[in-house]
């Protein structure tokens, strides 16, 4: 580990996250929005926004452009998180998130700018900077259009080559060719799992691509099940981890909450069983918090000291890979 050091979340396709707060929801009707929050989002924004409210230095890098990029920049600058994004021409997209009072939440994602490869080498040129100086890398969130499918798969194998543990947070094709590439740890959701195997048995396809993650020189999956909290299969054994009750609020921003966990759990060399509760317990805190990034500390604890962590039996019908591969010294 490296003292003084920082962790790293690339968001290749950063947003304003535009929040409205909605008593009811009226489809097909006109609403009146009862209060709205604008904030620098995507994923990597939110993963380190956590872990400096953990006191964990972060710093944000990504691509910015136009009005919305320097709405996004201010208020990185705000929020005290260090930012080294690299500007581009394209104008950086809006998220609309509505939440009604019963913690229903609807997302709308725009596609966001298209990225030059020329303005991507700038990002790809800070990254190779800033690696030495990281103690972990989180990779997180979609592309936006005009990069390749093999975005995150070039930094992973960066990340690797520099000795810097990685996690990858993302769907799609740059979610397999990403997984090709062997971060130590990866984190789908459930339809994430379905779509990158092909089935729809969340612990048959978590068995699955851990197979192919393994295969690749990577170590974990750990998969967000929602309310079924998270399944892990790692290279030291399988566990399930969950809140015996529900949390209502604003659900988006719980995974990023999760991989902040994470990694704070990787770099401590904490034992999985503690990890996975700590990102459950993290996970139910922004769920409990209006914004995306944002965490409530009361629900924090009162979740850490009810999270039921188990180990479990890795489906019979399928091997989970070969743990006898060459062991990275963060897992
Ligand atoms: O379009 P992506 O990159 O997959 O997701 C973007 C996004 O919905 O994810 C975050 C919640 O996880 C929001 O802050 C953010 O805007």
């Amino acid at each position: 580990m490296r003292d003084g050091a920082m962790i790293l979340t690339v968001t290749p396709n950063p947003a304003l996250d535009v929040t409205y707060h909605l008593d009811e929801v009226v489809w097909n009707g006109s609403n009146r929005v009862g209060r709205v929050a604008a904030r620098a989002g995507g994923k990597g924004v939110n993963v380190a926004r956590v872990l400096a409210a953990l006191g964990i230095s972060a710093t944000v890098l990504g691509p910015l452009g136009g009005r919305t990029g320097d709405a996004v920049r201010e208020d990185l600058a705000s929020a005290g998180l260090r930012d080294a994004a690299v500007g581009v021409a394209g104008e950086t997209r809006r998220t609309t998130t509505v939440v009604d009072a019963a913690g229903e939440a609807t997302v709308f994602n725009e596609a966001g700018p298209r990225v030059t490869a020329d303005e991507w080498a700038g990002v790809v040129r800070t990254y190779r900077e800033l690696l030495p100086g990281a103690r972990a890398v989180a990779l997180c969130g979609s592309l936006p259009p005009g990069l390749p499918d093999d975005t995150y798969a070039t930094l992973i194998a960066l990340a690797r080559d520099a000795g810097v543990p990685v996690l990858l947070d993302t769907s799609g094709p740059a979610f397999h060719a990403g997984v090709a590439a062997g971060p130590d740890i990866v984190k789908p959701n459930a339809d994430e799992l379905r779509e990158a195997t092909g089935e729809s048995d969340p612990p048959r396809a978590v068995a699955a691509l851990a197979a192919r993650l393994r295969e690749a020189g990577g170590d974990a999956v750990v998969a967000s099940l929602g309310p079924q909290g998270l399944l892990a299969a790692t290279g030291g054994g399988w566990w399930r981890a969950r809140l015996p009750y529900a949390i209502t609020g604003n659900p988006t921003g719980a995974g990023d909450a999760g991989v902040a966990a994470l990694i704070t759990g990787l770099l401590g060399g904490r034992p999985w069983p503690d990890r996975l509760a700590e990102a459950v317990a993290w996970s139910a805190s922004a769920v409990a918090s209006p914004e995306a990034g944002d965490i409530d500390r009361t629900t924090y604890v009162t979740a850490r000291a009810h999270v039921i962590v188990g180990a479990v039996e890795p489906p019979p019908d399928r091997t989970i890979g070969d743990t006898a591969h060459a062991t990275h010294p963060h897992r």
